[in-house]
């Protein structure tokens, strides 16, 4: 568990951000104990295979202040936590379907000081509101993950990429990318971390 890993990639950090991140680890580690989150072997490599896998999405996009994100099936946080400490002007809605990991995303919010999260116990496809961004990793096929989605982004643009999904996926994506219908973008991880455990991972972006 190495927060520098993070300082390197993100030198321009803040105090008050360098301490929210060191202060993950600890949190994941209590919470991770009594709620499995992550899985077990995985919790010694908080920072690399959830934090900054994570925080891959920043290296394409940097949110703007007010900008809204919204995480699907959040799990334990995850991209929307590591985000939010990145860009504390934007506003993040995390959603999940199960309760337990709820209550982990809001304990280590409140743990770590992180207070531009929302967190919401609930279905993806049945929640109401409007994001600039949708978020996610490790969910469903991208297909059905869209469908729950499309209409909840906000046709108003903020940056200088269009709105719409930013979703973390690993492996062999052809086929997936096949079924979908809006123009995508696939941006290998590779490019950006130098870790061997990128080497397979993508970044998905698809313009809705
Ligand atoms: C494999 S976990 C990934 C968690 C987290 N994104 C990560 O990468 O660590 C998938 C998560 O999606 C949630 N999920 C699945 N279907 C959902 C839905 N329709 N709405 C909200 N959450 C959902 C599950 O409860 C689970 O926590």
């Amino acid at each position: 568990m190495n927060q520098d890993l993070i300082f390197r990639y993100f030198p321009n950090l803040t105090a008050t951000q360098k301490k929210q991140f060191s202060a993950l680890y600890p949190l994941y580690e209590d919470w991770n104990s009594k709620i499995n989150v992550v899985s077990r072997k995985d919790i010694e490599q908080l920072y690399l295979h959830h934090v900054l896998h994570s925080l891959a999405i920043a290296k394409l996009v940097s949110f703007q202040p007010g900008t809204k994100i919204l995480d699907v099936g959040t799990g334990g946080g995850f991209p929307g936590i590591p985000l939010a400490i990145l860009f504390p002007e934007a506003e993040f809605t995390l959603v999940d379907s199960i309760g337990k990991k709820i209550l982990v995303v809001k304990e280590v919010c409140k743990g770590a000081g992180i207070q531009n999260v929302t967190a919401i116990h609930g279905r993806a496809e049945e929640l109401k509101g409007e994001w600039d961004f949708v978020v996610s990793r490790a969910v469903t096929r991208l297909k059905p993950f869209i469908e729950w989605v499309e209409n909840k982004i906000s046709k108003t643009p903020k940056h200088n990429i269009p709105n719409g999904i930013l979703y973390l996926k690993g492996g062999d994506l052809e086929e997936e990318l096949s079924e979908i219908d809006y123009p995508y973008h696939v941006h290998d991880l590779s490019d950006f971390f130098k870790e061997e455990f990128f080497e397979t991972k993508k970044l998905v972006m698809v313009s809705v």
